[in-house]
This record gives C-alpha cells, structure tokens and sequence, in this order.
C-alpha cells in the first residue's frame, strides 16, 4: 500500500506571464492533517484543482493515492475525494436535504447517508429548511456535509472556516480530527495563522508557488533563527532589581512588561537568574515565535511584495 496519499514531482503551473506554481515538490503521509498557508496569490488554489485533476500542470507529476491526475484511472480515485472550496455555492430554492440528496446522487452514494451528515455538522433542524434563508456560516456548514458524504479518503479544504463564528470553529475541527481519527487525510488552507498552527499536524507554507517551508511547528521554529521570548511583569518596585540581574541579555520594557529575546540555548539560563528573584516578579511566561511570526519570518511578507 503506497502511504503517499499525495505526492507531487517538479509540479509548475503558469497561466501565461504568471507563473502560479513553480517546481514543487511536496508529499503527504497517509492519515495526516496538513495546513497549507500562503499569501493571496500564493498558488493555494492552483495546486488544489492540480491535486483534484482539474487543471493539468504545466509540468511535472501530480500523484493521488498512487495515481497520476492524468491516468484514466484517477477517474475511481476522484470518488474517494471530498473538496470544499473556497466559495462554497448552493441552490437557494432547495431545501438543505434536498440538495444534499443531488450532492449524493452526483457521488453515486444513497441518499439516506443525508440525513446522518447533516446531523454532524449540526444541521439536522434545518434540514427541511430552504437553503436561501440560511446563514453564512449554516451555508458553510451545508458544504461540510456534501464533503462528508461518502466518507472521503482524502479531503481538501480552502478556507473552510470563513463565515463561522468561535463555537462553528471548534465544531469544525472536532469533526475534522473525527475523520482523521477514522483514516482520513486531510489538507487545509486558512489565513488564520492562530486558528490553524495547533489544530494540524504539519504545515507547509507557500510563498510565490514554491515551498518555503514544510514541517510540524516545532520543526519549523527549529528551523528559523527566531527567539522566543521571555516575558515578565515585576512587582512593583521590582522591575530595576529584575532588569539588573538580566545584565548582558538583551532586554525591551514595554509599559509594565520586561521582554527577553532568548535563543533556545539561553531560556534555561534566563530562567535560572530569574528563579532567585521571586519576590521582584509578579509573572512570567515564555512566548515561543507562533506561525504568524514564522510566516513572515520565512517569506510570507515577500510573498505579498511580490
Ligand atoms: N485561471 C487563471 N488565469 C490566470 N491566472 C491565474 C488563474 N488562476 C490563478 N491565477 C494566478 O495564479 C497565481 C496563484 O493564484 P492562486 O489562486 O492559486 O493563489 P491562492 O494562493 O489560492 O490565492 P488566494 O489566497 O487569494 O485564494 C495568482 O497570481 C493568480 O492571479
């Protein structure tokens, strides 16, 4: 059995002048859950329809559970593909189990699966409902379940929590870790950095259709020079004696807060100074470097330039 669900060699992609994609290389185990983040304009899109065999790379091999996108028989593999886009259109004169029911008559999967997905995704009260008196996020939510119909092997996802509010948020990806937890593999593209960097297992960021980085937070943060950062809030009277013992290491006061940079090496250090001084400080806490930092750290912010 080939445990690369998604394999991708030298993939490029150009639409005229623009070159959208360019040379990725890029695989993904099976039963993972992977954040694709990327600035607008990053190639998110182009390589999802590259990965759904929409569109055809302008070169390289794009390969899907072991099959290319252009053999005949990625046709069976598409069956095993759920894909949400980005705007997500319904038909507002049907009802939400009425056009989920074409959603499974389109997938060749029985209609009385309806009824159980719509009761996931917290939809079953409105299921009798016209779909055009629905909300932003019951429309959303209406788009999680055509994708669960069927049961995917493997599922895309651009931008799913758009229009969701906290609680849909959280009822989103306790449904995507289920299927996880069920075999799935799952690829995912937000721009909430904060909403997506706990919630994957690894993450590849793009930046002008090339890979800048791929790997789990920690592999990433290990491979940027970024410091994390101490921290502190003094007691009052404090704050000279704290910033005193903290000789020699960089230190930023803003308003009540004492800030050390500290390469990974120097944390212990730091804290060890710290230890003596425990009735000068009030608080303390380590801030490692969060995605958004990383992003930006590694290309995100000449992605946008660009
Ligand atoms: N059909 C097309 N014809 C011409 N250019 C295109 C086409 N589709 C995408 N592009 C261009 O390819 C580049 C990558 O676009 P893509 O939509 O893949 O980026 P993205 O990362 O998904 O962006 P966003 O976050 O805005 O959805 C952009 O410069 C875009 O303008």
């Amino acid at each position: 059995m080939d445990d690369k669900l998604i394999d991708l060699r030298a993939v490029s992609k150009r639409y005229g002048a623009v070159q959208a994609v360019d040379g990725i290389d890029l695989s993904v185990g099976r039963g993972r859950m992977v954040g694709l983040i990327g600035h607008n304009g990053a190639g998110k899109s182009t390589l999802f329809k590259m990965m759904l065999g929409l569109i055809e790379p302008s070169a390289g091999e794009v390969r899907i559970c072991g099959v290319a996108t252009g053999d005949a028989g990625f046709r069976d593999v598409r069956r095993r593909i759920g894909y949400l886009p980005e705007s997500f259109v319904a038909y507002d004169n049907l009802t939400g189990l009425e056009l989920l029911h074409l959603f499974a008559d389109l997938k060749k999967v029985a209609r009385s699966a309806c009824g159980n997905v719509l009761e996931r995704v917290g939809l079953a009260a409105a299921a009798g409902r016209r779909v055009g008196g629905y909300s932003k996020g019951m429309r959303q939510r209406l788009g999680f379940a055509q994708l669960l119909l069927g049961a995917p092997e493997l599922v895309f996802l651009d931008e799913p929590t758009n229009g969701l509010d906290p609680d849909g948020i959280h009822d989103f990806y306790r449904i995507l870790h289920q299927l996880r937890a069920e075999g799935a593999t799952i690829v995912i593209t937000s721009h909430i950095l904060a909403e997506i960097q706990e919630r994957v297992d690894e993450l590849v960021i793009l930046s002008g259709g090339k890979v800048a980085a791929q790997g789990t937070l920690a592999q990433l943060r290990a491979g940027t020079s970024m410091p994390a950062e101490i921290r502190l809030v003094a007691r009052s009277g404090g704050a000279a004696r704290v910033i005193a013992a903290l000789r020699g290491h960089q230190v930023r006061v803003e308003r009540d807060c004492i800030r050390v940079p500290c390469a990974p090496r120097q944390k212990m250090q730091v804290l060890q100074l710290l230890s003596s001084l425990d009735d000068a400080i009030d608080d303390v806490a380590i801030h490692e470097p969060s995605l958004e930092d990383l992003f930006f750290g590694l290309g995100g912010r000449h992605a946008r330039a660009a």
